[in-house]
């Protein structure tokens, strides 16, 4: 896949704290990456930096196509993280304003907009003031405002960040949609699940360093271990003196087994003893929230850096 954005090496301090060190990674042509990290890992700084609302103090950031000379700023399309349209203006007067700015021909984004209001649910909407939108109602309106003009790269800050459970099914479909068309989606957020639902690839930072990048299989492959969940009325004791059991939890009658990171399931299975008892028993790679949450609180999983075949 074409590449259509590379970051290489960007390195930004505020004062005397470096935020970003060291930050490499880059887009390509109808895929969806996803950048994700703990509070204050430094997203948000890497996403400025591209957008040059700010510039990195080391390192190159380029867009590329277009015989070399690189994505026209009106080509990208950005939310950002800080939500906020103009208050006292009409829907479709804040769409269009936008969309001329981006030098994009007024009639189409009429055209455009009206077509995105209907499937966001807001059809009708174009005459009311975006100050009489509710909180999920304006986000859509901000998340249109970054698509009408048909960016070639997109870049989200927490684009779920407030919707409810039928918007973000709309946002996701919009996002899948918009990849398999070819544009470039670079998507920072924190709910794990939909990441996992979307993304092709993911570059996971903490401290304002790569822990992980590359794409989700290759990062289930390399750093999810198994998990066993068994059904059935055992003494935790037990489950926890079987060999290559890290840790167990129990809630009522259902206990997970989370893994040694070479266990191999066959073999672990037949060693099993006898006296568990087993009503239903199912063996899975732990999920990208867990493999997450044990990088943000520095858990075993993640001892060496490494890419994972990105
Ligand atoms: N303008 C600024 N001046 C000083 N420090 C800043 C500034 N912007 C960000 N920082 C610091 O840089 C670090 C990275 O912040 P950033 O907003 O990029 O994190 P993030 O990964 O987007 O976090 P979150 O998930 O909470 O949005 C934090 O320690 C933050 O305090």
């Amino acid at each position: 896949m074409e590449v259509l954005l590379t970051v290489k090496e960007i390195e930004k301090s505020f004062k005397d704290k470096k935020v970003l060190k060291n930050i490499t990674f880059e887009v390509r042509k109808g895929e969806i990456m996803a950048i994700l990290g703990p509070n204050g890992a430094g997203k948000s700084t890497t996403i400025r930096n591209i957008m040059g609302i700010m510039y990195p103090d080391n390192g190159a950031i380029t867009f590329h196509q277009h015989n070399g000379k690189g994505i026209p700023r009106n080509k990208i399309g950005y939310l950002p993280e800080e939500r906020g349209l103009y208050q006292n203006v009409k829907v479709m007067d804040i769409l269009l304003y936008l969309a001329e700015l981006k030098g994009y021909p007024l009639d189409k984004a009429k055209e455009r907009a009206l077509m995105y209001l209907k499937k966001f649910d807001l059809e009708g909407k174009e005459k009311v003031s975006v100050e009489e939108l509710s909180k999920g109602m304006g986000q859509k309106v901000q998340f249109i405002s970054s698509i009408i003009h048909e960016p070639e790269l997109l870049i989200l800050d927490e684009p779920f960040s407030g919707l409810d459970p039928v918007s973000q099914e709309l946002f996701k479909k919009e996002i899948r949609s918009l990849a398999d068309n070819g544009t470039a989606i670079l998507l920072s957020s924190h709910q794990m699940n939909l990441v996992e639902e979307m993304c092709d690839r993911l570059f996971m930072i903490q401290n304002g360093q790569k822990v992980i990048y590359g794409t989700l299989d290759d990062v289930k492959t390399q750093y999810a271990n198994f998990k066993c969940t068994i059904y059935g009325n055992n003494n935790i004791a037990d489950l926890e003196r079987i060999s290559h059991v890290q840790r167990v939890e129990q809630e009522g009658d259902t206990s997970t087994l989370y893994l040694d990171k070479d266990v191999v399931p066959n073999t672990w299975l037949k060693e099993l003893p006898e006296n568990i008892l087993i009503q239903e028993l199912k063996i899975n790679r732990i999920s990208l929230h867990e493999i997450f949450i044990d990088i943000a609180t520095n858990k075993n999983l993640i001892q060496e850096e490494g890419d994972a075949n990105a």
